[in-house]
């Protein structure tokens, strides 16, 4: 069952009327597909997968197939669609990316049996998979550089609402778990990533958790509550890993276990007989993690860009891994900065060493380069789904991590994330690797039904089948010739096909000798007569042909032993072949942040626990490298310091207000150091002369605009929700980036709400800030605020043109050259002089002095804050009567609009004379 707003539903036909003799087929469809009712049933006919009724309709136009129909029920023609069984995988994929879900309905027998019940009974058959986004495990349908989350969300009522969180990636086999609570739901579920999430019926409907829910639309999936049962739920998990106890595993919340029995749960359901490999589950800690809320995971464009893309987003410009795993590992360390300064600073001693052992980093690299999938290969076999080839992924796997721990070796001093590497690398199973490298042959088929993937001289049976077999054939050739010559018949051919096997054929012209004599007809039995061949056999070949069948079906049956025993023995060590994956990615990663660092001139930051923030000669990790490919003007560099100023007895964080023209780069400015700091606390170097960085418990940032109209919310409204999450959670150690705050209301409106955010900011939040900004006014609050300060973007003016410099310097803009922007971007000469001279006018009524005017009349903050509080507390009351008494005529809802206009002059009016 998926949420309201996800998976189509798909129907039987008709519920409602009762089911009149339908024939056995499709009375077997039906009842599969009533208990299947949110998936389209693939139901398995031979050498295709047919989709009956209104799936067959949903699914042609999904997949773009031809509709057409299959006999009557309840005198309706039946709509009927198919794809080919060998092409199934890509209809597969194309249907879940569309947000359905496959119910696999495969036979369960072979069709001669079912004939022995009688000539009416049908095929048993019966669903043997649900595929859905985050089951599937084909190589074909997966990315090798995505991870494929299931996540199952778990609660428990006890003492107030405790949320956990499961996290399952079939794929690869790795299983966490996490508590959460109502606020963090969402940034949990944005850092995961999940591509499906499984939720009880009751906690998905909670008002207040329901909005993170909808934000995942049809990745969410209902499930009943059972499944979540926190009581039963260690038994499940001791159950599923065939333990007594799952003491051992570590000492899980009930909300946890909660979480946890629900994905085991939905997994088992989808997967039905087989069951994957799964690592045993882990804790996250989320203290250990930096906290990026989901505005801010989007707005930064970590892994996507805005509109979606890969292209553009930090991961795909500082990606240099070489093989899927690396390519997984370093998304997830994006998706999960560190915050512990000791494990970012292990990490960033592993890239300095391989950025100064380059020939070393080399070597392993081009290791890694034939390095195939272990992980996803581990998950096929488990589940039943794997070949020939994802044996010979392990036995090749192997094979370069035993190269890479041998050059490890060699090695003197490793630093300690890549001593711990090598530590995994050396638990290698050994045997694994020389039992499949005896066992495969060369060539291998993707299908294991296929054979042939057994290598000569591994299984003395299937030589001699073997034997045989390609005895019989050399046998046949030599029959052909012989037939040949007591025919006369040179062109006389011995083909095979699956009808009828081996035959004789000759063209009709030829075929006299066969059929003109008595001994001859004896001899050649007709078989069949085509427009120009006859085909033939005789006994001979037909006792050839059956002692080659059986040789090749009893060769084919040794081969499938020998790769179930080669699986079981494979699955039995998936454990340590896992960990010797992982540690390939480590080295993957880091060698490839070492080659990103070199080849982009990055520098390793200082990071420690202070709340320094200085970055010299900082860069925009993304725009710098665009701009050099388009081989124009360089990324200009610039500093940022926010590291605490003395305020009384504490330090804290700094704030910048970063005041520019349009077009000058401010926003550029300020995602370069939100990205810098997260580039850091991956352990990565940074784009940047130097950079002391205070580990950042928590970024925010709220860059961009955007409206969210699906949860009517206008763009003024997201940023204010944005603006209150932030000015709600950071602290001391948090980093915040706020870009244009107030810009979408009236301009006082936008101005004092601007003004106030930074005042909370300093006084109240204290965390390292930069905050850009067109209101100039701002500036002013630097007289007052010590740790606040002012920077600019430099640019110089030239014929009345601007010239943007991108350079940062301290100082106030005196304006935004807003008009000179509009002009270079082809706005009307005459909107463009006009507005000039409305500026003229606007500027010499002397804004500034209203600011100077406004610092000196405010109040300090802390007052405001006091009385705010204050007033809190008491009603408010309406000290001018006569409005009281006119608004207690009034009842709004007898007005017409009109009326309700008038009334509203009246009380302006009111008010205005009171005034
Ligand atoms: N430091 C830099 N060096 C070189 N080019 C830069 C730099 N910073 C920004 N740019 C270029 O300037 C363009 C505008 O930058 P950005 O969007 O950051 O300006 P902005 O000040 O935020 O503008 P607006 O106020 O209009 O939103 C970018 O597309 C980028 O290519």
């Amino acid at each position: 069952m998926s949420a309201e707003t996800s998976t189509p539903q798909t129907s039987t036909p008709d519920a409602a009327k009762p089911v009149s003799a339908p024939t056995p087929m499709i009375a077997q469809f039906l009842e599969i597909k009533a208990a299947n009712s949110d998936s389209l049933l693939f139901y398995r006919m031979g050498d295709f997968y047919e989709l009956f009724f209104s799936d067959a309709e949903i699914a042609s136009k999904a997949l773009g197939i031809a509709l057409t129909k299959r006999g009557k029920h309840l005198d309706q023609d039946i709509p009927m669609c198919g794809v080919p069984v060998h092409a199934a995988d890509d209809y597969l994929q194309k249907l879940i990316s569309k947000g359905y879900r496959v119910a696999v309905c495969e036979q369960l027998e072979d069709p001669a049996e079912a004939k022995k019940r009688g000539s009416k009974s049908v095929v048993r058959r019966d669903v043997t998979r649900l595929v859905t986004p985050a089951t599937i495990t084909e190589e074909k349908l997966l990315d090798p550089s995505d991870t494929s989350y299931l996540v199952a969300v778990g609660r428990v009522k006890a003492n107030g609402d405790v949320l956990a969180l499961a996290w399952i990636d079939i794929t690869t086999g790795q299983f966490r778990l996490m508590e959460t609570d109502a606020r963090r739901l969402l940034p949990d579920l944005m850092r995961i990533g999940p591509k499906e999430i499984v939720v009880a019926e009751p906690v998905y409907h909670d008002e207040i958790l329901k909005p993170s829910f909808e934000q995942f639309g049809r990745a969410v999936s209902l499930q009943p509550a059972v499944l979540f049962d926190s009581a039963t739920a260690a038994q499940k998990l001791a159950k599923f890993y065939g333990v007594q106890t799952t003491d051992s595993f570590g000492d899980f919340s009930r909300a946890e276990l909660s979480a946890a029995a629900g994905a085991l749960a939905y997994i088992e359901k989808t997967q039905i007989a087989e069951r994957p490999s799964l690592q045993r589950p882990e804790r996250e800690s989320e203290s250990s993690l930096l906290f990026i809320d989901p505005a801010t995971r989007l707005n930064l464009e970590l892994e996507k860009t805005l509109n979606g893309s890969r292209d553009g987003s930090l991961l795909k410009s500082i990606d240099r891994t070489v093989t899927g795993g690396g390519a997984r590992l370093l998304a997830e360390r994006l998706r999960a900065p560190l915050t512990d300064c000791g494990d970012i600073n292990q990490r960033l001693d592993a890239v300095s060493f391989f950025l100064s052992e380059d020939d070393l980093g080399q070597k392993l690299r081009t290791l890694l380069k034939s390095m195939p999938d272990m992980p996803r290969a581990i998950s096929r076999l488990s589940l039943n789904r794997g070949g020939p080839r994802d044996l010979a992924a392990i036995s090749n796997g192997l094979k370069v991590t035993r190269s890479i721990f041998d050059v490890l070796s060699a090695c003197e001093m490793l630093p300690q994330e890549i001593q711990s590497a090598s530590d995994n690398l050396a638990m290698a199973p050994d045997d694994i690797h020389q039992l499949l490298e005896r066992a495969l042959g060369d060539e291998l088929p993707l299908l294991k039904r296929d054979g042939g993937f057994v290598a000569n001289g591994y299984n003395d049976e299937l030589d001699e089948m073997r034997g045989l077999r390609d005895q019989s054939r050399r046998i046949i050739a030599e029959l052909q010739a012989k037939y040949a010559d007591d025919t006369g018949v040179k062109s006389l051919k011995i083909k095979h096909n699956n009808v009828l096997g081996y035959f004789i054929e000759v063209t009709a012209l030829n075929a006299g000798p066969l059929t003109q004599t008595d001994e001859a007809k004896g001899k050649y039995i007709h078989r069949q007569s085509l427009a120009n061949a006859m085909r033939f056999t005789t006994t001979e070949l037909a006792d050839l042909e059956s002692k080659i069948a059986s040789a090749a079906g009893r060769a084919l049956a040794i081969e499938l032993g020998v790769f179930d025993q080669l699986r079981d023995a494979t699955v039995a060590e998936a454990d340590g072949l896992r960990a010797c994956a992982q540690a390939a990615s480590v080295l993957d990663v880091t060698i490839a942040l070492a080659e990103l660092a070199g080849g982009q001139g990055y520098c390793r930051p200082i990071v420690d626990d202070s709340r320094v923030f200085n970055i010299t000669a900082g860069r925009h990790p993304v725009v710098e490298q665009a701009l050099r490919k388009q081989a124009g003007a360089p990324f200009v560099a610039n500093d940022c310091d926010l590291s605490p100023r003395t305020d009384g007895d504490n330090e804290h964080g700094a704030i910048w207000v970063l005041t520019g023209p349009n077009m000058g780069g401010k926003s550029t400015f300020l995602r370069q150091n939100a990205l810098i700091a997260i580039m850091a606390q991956i352990g990565s170097f940074v784009p940047a002369g130097a950079a002391h960085i205070g580990a950042i418990d928590r970024l925010f940032s709220r860059v961009g605009a955007s409206d969210d109209l699906a949860r009517g919310r206008s763009t003024f409204m997201v940023e204010m929700v944005e603006t209150a999450a932030i000015l709600n959670q950071a602290g001391p150690n948090s980093l915040v980036i706020l870009d244009e705050i107030g810009r979408g209301t009236a301009t006082f409106d936008g101005l004092s709400i601007a003004w106030a955010t930074i005042e909370y900011l300093h006084e109240q939040n204290k965390c390292r800030t930069l905050f850009a900004t067109h209101f100039h006014e701002l500036t002013a609050l630097s007289e007052r605020h010590n740790r606040l300060a002012n920077v600019t973007i430099k640019v110089k003016e030239w014929n009345g043109d601007v010239i943007f410099l991108h350079e940062v310097i301290h100082g106030a803009a005196d304006r935004s050259y807003g008009v000179q922007v509009a002009r270079l971007a082809g706005l009307p000469d005459a909107v463009v002089a006009r507005a000039k001279h409305v500026l003229e006018e606007l500027e010499t009524q002397g804004r500034e002095s209203k600011t100077a005017t406004l610092i000196d009349d405010l109040p300090l903050f802390s007052t405001e804050i006091a009385r705010a509080v204050e007033n809190k507390s008491s009603k408010p009351v309406l000290t001018n009567n006569a409005l009281n008494t006119a608004l207690d005529d009034m009842t709004p809802d007898e007005m017409t609009p009109m009326q309700a206009m008038e009334a509203l002059y009246k009380l302006k009016s009111i008010a205005a004379k009171k005034e």
